[in-house]
């Protein structure tokens, strides 16, 4: 998935990826008493593996009339409706006009899975808690899955015939079941920093679509225990939402491949459908952002990186997202260059680069985020930064004005 960054969360891109190759996450002792304090979620003990499922239908955040719960309440206000799409399944697709940074949703997870492949345990004790509460079982299984990930029938060479009828399948048939969909719906999350994956049956009805070509974004938030999800351009009612599995921008065969071999789609989105030539020059820009990035991760994190030469990489960074379309990690580089003027003394450069970085982390991820907080926090006074000109002084280039109208 996409790389981490320093200023923003870690972007789960999508539902699931890479949660396969994490070790599994064993939340006991102190980490599950904190948990357990969680109103939103209560967790249960299975040998050394919590399974954490969403509050009670009694419980005060059940009532709040802008979040979502596990049944999609907040009819009232809906800005999105999930219908039957052709060669999709089912999608979001907006039901006003949206404008951009407008929170589009915050939905509570259904449950809370161990980062890892899901363990037997965890899923009877899920069901367990399930039979209690059929209704969140149901939500569940209407839940879409790709790949039920089991290996051929040795004697026929065929997938095996999986019975997918809750009621009458089998205990294997369930775990597989489950499996499946966990891995085609969940998002990555964290909990006191621990990796999990966390389920939003509203949120997961939204389909891909490749980076650049997303007019949503999403955004876990550790603090309220929600997903939420923000309009990063102005959406016209009746338009399909789509936020990116799939993190940041890469060259379309890779895209291509990765979404069939972990969803079991083609991405028809509009980079994936451009013609030859207009695909080569998109790859080519995207390798030179990734080329950059890393470039700029690797130095900037071992100190070797001069600020002059970070601020040009910022500011080629921005060019390339500009022909990319791509407004992911327009704020987290922005704050970076905001940062390193503010280690080399330029006050007047680190104040137009944290307006732009405070404005794009507003849109992307809500202006009552951590991100937008920090950065806001920096701005009211540079000067007063730990690491103010803690370096040697120098004038430094700001953003281009232009780019505050993007
Ligand atoms: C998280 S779900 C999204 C909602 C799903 N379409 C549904 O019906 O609930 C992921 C699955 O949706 C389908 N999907 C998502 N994006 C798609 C796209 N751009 N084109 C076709 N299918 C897509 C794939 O089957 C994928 O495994």
């Amino acid at each position: 998935m996409g790389s981490k960054t320093k200023a923003t969360p870690k972007r789960s891109g999508g539902a699931g990826l890479s949660w396969r190759s994490i070790a599994l996450v064993a939340l006991i002792g102190a980490t599950l008493a904190t948990l357990a304090m969680r109103p939103a979620l209560r967790s249960f003990v299975v040998g050394h593996v919590s399974v954490l499922v969403s509050g009670s239908q009694g419980s005060a955040d059940a009532l709040d009339p802008d979040m979502y719960d596990y049944e999609g309440h907040m009819a009232d206000r809906k800005i999105f409706e999930v219908v039957a799409l052709p060669g999709k399944g089912k999608g979001a697709i907006a039901v006003r006009d949206i404008k951009r940074g407008e929170l589009v949703l915050r939905e509570k997870p259904l449950l809370v899975a161990p980062d890892e492949e899901t363990p037997r345990a965890w899923v009877n004790e899920l069901f367990f808690n399930w039979t209690y509460s059929p209704s969140k079982r149901d939500t569940f299984f209407n839940l879409t899955h790709s790949h039920l990930w089991l290996d051929d029938d040795p004697e026929t060479g065929l997938p095996p015939k999986v019975n997918i009828d809750p009621p009458t399948q089998t205990p294997d048939e369930r775990f597989w079941l489950t499996e499946a969909i966990l891995t085609t719906n969940v998002a990555a999350i964290t909990l006191n920093d621990a990796p999990l994956r966390g389920l939003f049956p509203r949120f997961s009805r939204v389909n891909h679509v490749c980076p650049g070509a997303n007019n949503v974004n999403y955004e876990w938030r550790e603090e309220e225990g929600e997903m939420r999800i923000y309009a990063v351009r102005d959406i016209k009612k009746g338009t399909e939402l789509g936020h990116s599995y799939i993190g940041q921008v890469g060259p379309r065969a890779a895209r291509i491949k990765h979404l069939e071999e972990t969803y079991g789609f083609t991405c028809n989105c509009k980079f994936c459908t451009l013609d030859a030539e207009a695909t080569e020059q998109r790859d080519a820009w995207a390798a030179e952002w990734k080329a950059l990035e890393t470039d700029f991760d690797a130095r900037s994190g071992n100190g070797t990186l001069p600020g002059k030469e970070a601020i040009r990489i910022v500011r080629d960074l921005w060019e390339l997202s500009l022909k990319l379309d791509y407004t992911t990690d327009r704020a987290r580089f922005s704050e970076e260059a905001g940062l390193v003027a503010i280690a080399h003394g330029d006050k007047k450069a680190a104040v137009q680069w944290l307006k732009l970085a405070h404005k794009y982390f507003t849109i992307e991820v809500g202006v009552d985020s951590v991100d937008a907080e920090r950065v806001e926090e920096l701005l009211d006074n540079p000067t007063k930064a730990d690491d103010w000109a803690s370096k040697e002084r120098l004038t430094l280039d700001g953003p281009d004005k232009a780019w505050f109208d993007t």
